[in-house]
C-alpha cells in the first residue's frame, strides 16, 4: 500500500509523542511559557515535537517540517530546568536524547514548505491541554499540494462521546484514498469511521472552540441555524473537532474570522491532519468560500480565509448561508 512506512512511523512517533503529553500532565508539571506572541507553550509541546522530528529525521532524512515550535526560547540560559525537564521525558522514548540533540530535533520542525513536507502540531490545543481538556497531537504529509497522510492522537478524547465517562485517548489514521480509522490508544482496537457521508437526527450540531476568541462564535451559531440546527454546540479544544464530524458525532465545525482581524490566517498545521481525516470519512473541507484549503503554498493559509469542515450531504446548504451573511 503507498505510504506505509511514512503511516507506521507517523503512528509509532505520535504514540509516544501522545504518552509524554499524558506523563507530563499526570506529573504536574503542564505550565504555561509565554512566547514571543503571547500565546503559551509548554514543555510538553516542545517534547512531543522532539520526538516526531527525530522519528522523521531517522526514517526519512531528506524530509522536511514545517512545525509549530522551534527551540530558540528553549535555547536561553534561563530554560535550563526546562530543557532539562524535556530531555529527560524524550529519553523515556529515545535512548540517544541529550540537551544538544532534543533542541536540534526540535529546529528539524522549522522546514519551509516544498514538494514533498511533512507538518506538524506537537499540541494543537495548548489551552485545552493546561486546562486538562481536549488536545491533538498532528501530524501530516503533504506531497505535491495535496494531504496523503494524517494522524491525530487525542488522548483525552473518549472513543464514543455518546459514553463520556468510558474508555479515553484515540488516534485517528487517514491515507489518501484508503480511508481513515479510528485506533484506540490503550487496546490497540482498530475501527474503520465513515461518519461524516449523511447527517442526522442525533447528530445534528455543530462543534466550536472553547476559547471564543479562537472563532467568530456568533456568526457560527448564525449559520448553524440557517441551516436547521437547533442543539447547543459541542464545545471542544483543538482539531479533535474534526474527528468528531468524521465519526458522525456532530455534522459541522465552522471556524470564521472576526471581523476585527482581518489580517488574521490559519496555520497548515492546524488543519492538514484533520482535514484528511474528515474527507476520508466521507465529509468535506474548505474556506468559507468554498475554496479548497491551500497546504504548500506557505506555513499560514494565505489565501484562505476561515474553514467549513461538515458532512458531505450538508455542505452546499452552509455555504449557501455562509455567502448569503458574509
Ligand atoms: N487568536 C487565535 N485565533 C485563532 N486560532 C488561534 C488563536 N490563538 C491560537 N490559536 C490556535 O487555535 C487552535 C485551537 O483552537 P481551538 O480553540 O479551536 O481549539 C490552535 O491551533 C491554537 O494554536 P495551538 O496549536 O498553539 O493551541
Ligand atoms: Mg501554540
Ligand atoms: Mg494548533
Ligand atoms: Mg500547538
Amino acid at each position: 500500500m503507498p505510504y506505509e512506512l511514512e503511516k507506521q512511523v507517523a503512528i509509532a512517533s505520535v504514540i509516544q509523542a501522545a504518552k509524554l503529553c499524558v506523563q507530563i500532565q499526570q506529573d504536574r508539571l503542564a505550565a504555561a511559557i509565554e512566547k514571543p506572541d503571547f500565546s503559551p507553550v509548554t514543555i510538553a509541546d516542545l517534547g512531543a515535537q522532539a520526538i516526531i522530528c527525530q522519528a522523521i529525521a531517522a526514517a526519512f532524512p531528506q524530509d522536511v517540517v514545517v512545525g509549530e515550535e522551534d527551540a530558540k526560547l528553549l535555547r536561553q540560559p534561563q530554560m535550563s530546568e526546562q530543557l532539562e525537564q524535556i530531555t529527560a521525558y524524550v529519553r523515556i522514548h529515545v535512548s540517544e536524547a541529550s540537551a544538544d540533540r532534543v533542541l536540534d530535533w526540535i529546529d528539524r520542525g522549522n522546514g519551509k514548505v516544498g514538494d514533498r513536507f511533512w507538518t506538524l502540531d506537537p499540541i494543537d490545543g495548548t489551552k485545552g491541554f493546561l486546562r486538562g481538556d481536549r488536545y491533538a497531537i498532528a501530524l501530516a504529509l503533504i506531497e505535491n499540494g495535496e494531504v496523503k497522510l494524517g494522524v491525530m492522537g487525542c488522548p483525552t478524547l473518549p472513543l464514543d462521546l455518546n459514553q463520556p465517562q468510558g474508555e479515553r485517548g484515540v488516534l485517528f489514521v487517514a491515507v489518501k484514498g484508503q480511508g481513515a480509522t479510528q485506533i484506540a490508544l490503550k487496546t490497540g482496537a482498530t475501527q474503520p469511521i465513515l461518519g461524516a457521508r449523511t447527517a442526522n437526527k442525533s447528530n445534528f450540531r455543530s462543534t466550536e472552540s472553547v476559547e471564543s476568541r479562537h472563532g467568530n462564535l456568533p456568526l457560527q451559531r448564525a449559520i448553524a441555524q440557517a441551516v436547521g440546527m437547533t442543539a447547543e454546540p459541542l464545545s471542544i479544544d483543538s482539531m479533535a473537532k474534526y474527528a468528531v464530524v468524521a465519526r458522525g458525532e456532530a455534522a459541522l465545525y465552522l471556524r470564521l474570522p472576526w471581523a476585527e482581524y482581518p489580517d488574521y490566517r490559519e496555520n497548515i498545521w492546524d488543519h492538514a491532519a484533520g482535514a484528511i481525516v474528515l474527507e476520508e470519512a466521507g465529509g468535506r473541507v474548505s474556506d468559507m468560500y468554498g475554496k479548497p484549503l491551500e497546504f504548500a503554498t506557505n506555513a499560514k493559509m494565505l489565501n484562505n480565509r476561515g474553514i467549513i469542515a461538515s458532512s458531505s450531504d450538508i455542505y452546499d446548504a452552509v455555504l449557501a448561508a455562509l455567502q448569503e451573511k458574509v
